[in-house]
């Protein structure tokens, strides 16, 4: 079968899965992922071999440490897949609630029932956890999904696939509900992001090529997850180790996800305490630091410094590299932000509550925080149990997405026989 063809057929199965799907009642649905979580525990030995395939031809092509860091399938990994399920399960059903009932002076009651999406492509990294964080909340949320993986991720993906296919059918739902793309050839994105007679919403999840693609060629509307260009601010009235604990977690606790801090910004006030103190802890770390002058002159002597340049604040690195800048206070701080953010996630650090609040309101990102750690913008983290994904778009959901994000409210309308005058 041709590619076109062959995407025509996921697209015909899915959206008739779709359909069981949105009626589908709770219990099945839950039955359907705790059956999952079961079958991942029980083949995590075959699901790590699947991922040492992967990892092996990724590695022979030279992917780089962070990006094998995101294709692994660690022990931990499976355990929080299983239990991302685990809390989806937990989670209450959105789907069917009817909200916000008015009578009308005509008689009739007007309200909104929430409903699920439809049928969802997600094309996602080479990061084998998102195929069933994914899966789960699709599940959950009534939806159907055709998941378009990274292709460094393929042998995983198949495996995992199969275990999700087990749950759906040993719940008795529709095994086309969760449908990846077999083929690693990227004319299938091509055909998944142009069928909208299929497909309700195209979720990518990825960098700048991936992007002005799908800005060109789709015609099925999108929800945007892109890059995390983040940021850190440590205000002249932070606590120096509430500062020290986040920049240094922010950028160093994994440098390939795009909740990583990418620009630390610093008040003059406190720059001269606060770099010098992280700067010792980077350097155990390898980390290069892209400079402007301010800083370059407060760590001098560091061992991987390095003058930025006009790009590095517009850089994600995903990588052991972050760039540090010296504002003069908060309000360049957040119009740097708001000036060079991808619109992800920043943080401020600060003991003072009116610049805190200042912070929250007027940096536009989708997640906004304050003394703490940007690799915190995650699902599982803000208890959605897993996330699609952490949109930056501005319509329809912002941040990570979970079950919500996976619906839509239509109104209902309940009369007893009024015509309109
Ligand atoms: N906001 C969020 O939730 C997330 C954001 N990201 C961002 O993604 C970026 C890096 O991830 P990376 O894996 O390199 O992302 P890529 O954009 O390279 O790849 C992501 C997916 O898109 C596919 N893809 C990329 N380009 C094209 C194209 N031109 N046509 C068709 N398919 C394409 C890839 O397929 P193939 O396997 O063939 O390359 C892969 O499945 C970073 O900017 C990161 O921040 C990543 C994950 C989540
Ligand atoms: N959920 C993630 C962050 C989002 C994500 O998937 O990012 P990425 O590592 O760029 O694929 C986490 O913090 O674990």
């Amino acid at each position: 079968m041709d590619i076109k063809h062959y995407m025509n057929d996921l697209g015909i199965r899915a959206r008739a899965a779709s359909r069981a799907m949105a009626k589908a009642d709770t219990a099945a649905k839950n039955k359907a992922l705790s059956l999952i979580a079961v079958a991942i525990k029980r083949e995590a030995a075959a699901l790590r071999a699947a991922n040492e395939l992967d990892l092996a031809a990724a590695k022979a092509a030279g992917m780089e440490a962070a990006m094998l860091d995101r294709l692994t399938l660690s022990d931990k990994a499976i355990a929080t897949m299983a239990e991302g399920l685990e809390q989806i399960v937990s989670l209450a059903d959105p789907i069917g609630e009817i909200s916000n009932m008015k009578y009308r002076p005509t008689g009739i009651q007007v309200g909104q029932m929430r409903v699920p999406l439809g049928v969802i492509g997600i094309i996602y990294e080479a990061r084998p956890n998102v195929t069933v964080d994914a899966a789960g909340l699709c599940i959950k949320s009534g939806n159907a999904t055709i998941l378009r993986g990274g292709s460094e991720a393929i042998h995983c993906n198949q495996a995992l696939a199969k275990l999700v296919k087990e749950g759906l059918a040993g719940a008795g739902l529709p095994a086309d509900a969760v449908q990846i793309v077999e083929t690693t050839d990227r004319a299938a994105v091509g055909e998944l992001i142009t069928m909208p007679q299929y497909v309700d919403v195209i979720v990518p999840r990825g960098g700048k090529g991936l992007i002005a693609r799908l800005m060109q060629e789709a015609t099925v509307p999108m929800i945007k997850h892109l890059d995390g260009i983040c940021h850190v601010y440590i205000d002249d009235k932070a606590d120096l180790k509430k500062a020290v604990d986040v920049a240094f977690n922010a950028k160093c606790h994994r440098y390939g996800t795009c909740n990583t801090m990418e620009t630390l910004l610093v008040a003059q006030g406190i720059a001269a305490q606060v770099l010098p103190a992280l700067a010792d802890l980077y350097a155990g770390k390898q980390v290069e630091l892209r400079c402007d002058d301010a800083a370059a002159a407060i760590l001098a002597g560091y061992p991987h410094l390095a003058k930025a340049t006009q790009e590095d604040w517009s850089t994600e690195y995903l990588a052991p590299v972050l760039a540090v800048k010296v504002v003069a206070d908060l309000d360049e701080a957040i119009t740097h932000i708001n000036d060079y953010s991808s619109k992800h996630t920043e943080s401020i650090i600060t003991e003072d509550y009116s610049r805190a609040l200042r912070f929250l309101r007027e940096v536009d990102s989708a997640s906004v925080m304050v003394n703490a750690s940007t690799r915190f913008a995650d699902g599982f983290e803000y208890g959605l149990g897993a996330e699609i994904g952490i949109s930056n778009d501005k319509l329809h959901a912002r941040g990570p997405v979970g079950l919500e994000g996976l619906t839509s409210m239509k109104y209902v309308v309940f009369g007893h026989g009024e015509v309109r005058q």
